[in-house]
């Protein structure tokens, strides 16, 4: 049964005081779990915007966007609630150490061994011994990584990354692909990924390249 994003003949734009700024008309694409999708393209040219939109954050100002798990056809907030989020800032918790970080999305959702399951993932992310670490005592590279493991570790049907590695160094942005990649092909979840890194792009499965308001397959 069909697992997938489908947005069809979508446009979006913003109105401000001064202007109307059109991004994308009539943009259709399809995001399948086991997947893995990158949209590279220049800065402004929407790439942000387009996934918000398949995430369900947003909605286009015009055309149809549909979210199914396992056939059934499903409102924005349980794509959400299906969803995993990978940010350039990283955006963990301050106040949690590394372990309350990863267990929080799993506390949210009632699961008794939240603790459990995140220290298995800490393990898996090679940061155990960084457990009782708050983020501001580690460096962006294991920030990223205890982003990457919260981001699966409630086994999303989907995971959305803007600009994973746009605040690592060369090095780092390598192993933090290779844990999204290698997580992603491991749990059959679909994987977008918005970046500028041409490295990053390349291995995943598909490259869309989105500028001046088309979208097209890139090499
Ligand atoms: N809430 C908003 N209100 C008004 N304009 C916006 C809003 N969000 C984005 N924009 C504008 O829409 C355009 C596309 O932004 P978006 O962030 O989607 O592009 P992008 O391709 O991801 O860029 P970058 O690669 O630089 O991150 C930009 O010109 C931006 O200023």
């Amino acid at each position: 049964m069909k697992t997938t994003i489908e947005l069809e003949n979508i446009s979006h734009e913003f109105t401000t005081d001064r202007e109307c700024i059109r991004l994308f008309e009539d943009l259709s694409m399809t995001i399948r779990t086991g997947q893995t999708q990158a949209i590279v393209g220049p800065s402004g040219a929407g790439k942000s915007s387009l996934l918000s939109i398949a995430a369900g954050l947003e909605a286009p100002t015009g055309g149809t966007v549909r979210f199914f798990l396992d056939g059934t056809n499903v409102d924005a907030r349980t794509l959400r609630a299906n969803s995993g989020f990978i940010f350039q800032q990283f955006h963990l918790m301050p106040e949690l150490d590394a372990i309350g970080n990863l267990a929080l999305p799993l506390r949210l959702k009632g699961a008794r061994d939240a603790f459990d399951q995140a220290a298995d993932w800490l393990a898996k992310v090679g940061l155990s011994d960084r457990a009782r670490h708050r983020p501001h005592q580690l460096s962006g590279g294991e920030q990223q990584r205890i982003a990457v493991a919260r981001a699966f570790i409630s086994n999303p049907s989907f995971i959305f990354a803007d600009e994973p590695t746009g605040n690592l160094d060369a090095r780092t942005s390598e192993s933090i692909a290779s844990l999204m990649f290698d997580c992603a092909r491991e749990t059959g979840c679909g994987l977008v990924i918005v970046t500028h890194s041409r490295r990053l792009a390349a291995q995943a499965d598909t490259r869309l390249h989105l500028e001046a308001g088309k979208l097209e397959m890139a090499a």
